[in-house]
């Protein structure tokens, strides 16, 4: 086994997530993780960004270089956190930030920040990111990429499985007997919610559900979301920032609803928009992985959204819900290092498979 480090900080714009992982390419132990939240000045800049603001070229390669060094210091830390030296690592494969993803239209890219020269420089290590542009070259969407990860590890069971991943947008993997792996984005995970959070409490998010349960599920309001048309559009599909933002909200809030009941409403369009998929499949087993497997309120409705489905996190299948998606990046740099596919063309639409990412070497 060749041990990867992969690193993930998502569109929640929560931090970042680190893991070391021993793999063959077929099997994935997990041997450590660790955190690190973004200063609040560092996530204001990327909120800032991500929400389509202007920058300027010097701030935004300052901005680069500056995830950059924290994606390394991050790494280090886990490193000696864990007793290992650079030495014994293979390779760090880093998603980096998004801070725009464009899949459709006339000029598609997604562009994820956070230089993999200084990574590479500053550990010691080959790092290599930027995994989504070659599928999107090839036609295809550039994510999901994780359904991939989930088929190797959770795959190959004899009744339906599938995941959702509910971080800052949510999107779910299709395991089922006798098909090929589906994946796309469903519509927004925690975005809207810590969102909503942050503006009325000014929380980073509603812990427990806290706020939401305080308030009820505005019906009208729930119709007005759910109205949104990419929701029910066909996959292949992946979405962001770039749609669910604030001004999407915005738009469609009704004035003088009492705060509680959006945050309830937001909840329940969360679990509403991932049972709508799920439900399109026989009944078996929903695995949810991502930070929104933490609020007790989507779990309860979304096992009340389906019934017959079990509804449990991916830790009880054995994979961390915390760390499935650090996990995931580890596992493609071993598979680009390797020169071997890391996306799914009939999840992300592209023409072909094909070796993901951009290789920074450390020399
Ligand atoms: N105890 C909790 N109660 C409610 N929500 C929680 C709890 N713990 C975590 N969360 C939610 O999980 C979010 C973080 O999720 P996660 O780390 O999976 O996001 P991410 O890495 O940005 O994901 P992605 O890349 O998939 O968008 C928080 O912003 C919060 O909304
Ligand atoms: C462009 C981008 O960063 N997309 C993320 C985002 O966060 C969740 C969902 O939207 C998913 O499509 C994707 O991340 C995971 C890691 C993926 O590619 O599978």
């Amino acid at each position: 086994m060749e041990k990867y480090i992969g690193i993930m900080s998502g569109t929640s714009l929560d931090g970042i997530d680190a893991v070391l992982v021993a793999t063959d390419g077929e099997q994935v132990r997990l041997l450590a993780r660790t955190s690190s939240p973004f200063e609040p000045d560092l996530r204001q800049r990327l909120l800032t960004l991500a929400g389509g603001g202007t920058v300027t070229a010097r701030q935004w390669g300052e901005l680069d270089t500056e995830l950059g060094k924290a994606y390394a210091a991050v790494a280090n830390r886990l490193l000696a956190e864990s007793g290992h030296s650079a030495g014994q690592i293979r390779a760090i494969g880093c998603h980096g930030q998004t801070v725009w993803h464009q899949p459709d239209g006339p000029l598609p890219f997604s562009l994820q920040l956070g230089d993999g020269n200084r990574l590479a420089a500053d550990t010691g290590i080959i790092a290599i990111n930027d995994f989504r542009r070659k599928d999107m070259a090839l036609g295809g969407q550039g994510a999901p990429l994780v359904p991939a990860f989930h088929q190797r590890v959770l795959g190959g069971v004899n009744h339906v499985r599938i995941l959702v991943n509910i971080g800052g947008i949510a999107n779910i993997t299709v395991l089922a007997p006798g098909q090929p792996v589906l994946g796309y984005d469903v519509g927004p995970g925690n975005m809207l919610l810590d969102l909503w959070c942050r503006r009325k409490l000014g929380q980073p998010y509603d812990k427990d559900a806290h706020f939401a349960r305080q308030g009820q599920v505005n019906a009208a309001l729930l119709a007005s979301l759910l109205a949104e048309p990419w929701l029910t559009l066909p996959p292949p599909k992946s979405t962001g920032r770039e749609l669910f933002s604030e001004d999407w909200l915005d738009a469609r809030l009704p004035d003088g609803m009492a705060p509680a009941d959006v945050q309830a409403t937001l909840a329940e369009l969360t679990a509403t928009a991932i049972a709508n998929e799920v439900a399109k499949w026989p009944a078996g087993e929903l695995l949810v992985c991502g930070g929104g497997g933490h609020n007790p309120l989507l779990m309860q409705r979304l096992s009340a959204l389906l019934p017959g489905w079990r509804v449990d996190t991916s830790n009880s299948a054995g994979v961390d819900m915390d760390a499935m998606e650090a996990m995931a990046f580890a596992w493609l740099a071993h598979q680009t290092l390797h020169g071997l596919t890391g996306n799914l063309p009939d999840v992300t639409g592209a023409r072909r498979p094909a070796i993901l990412g951009a290789i920074h070497l450390p020399g």
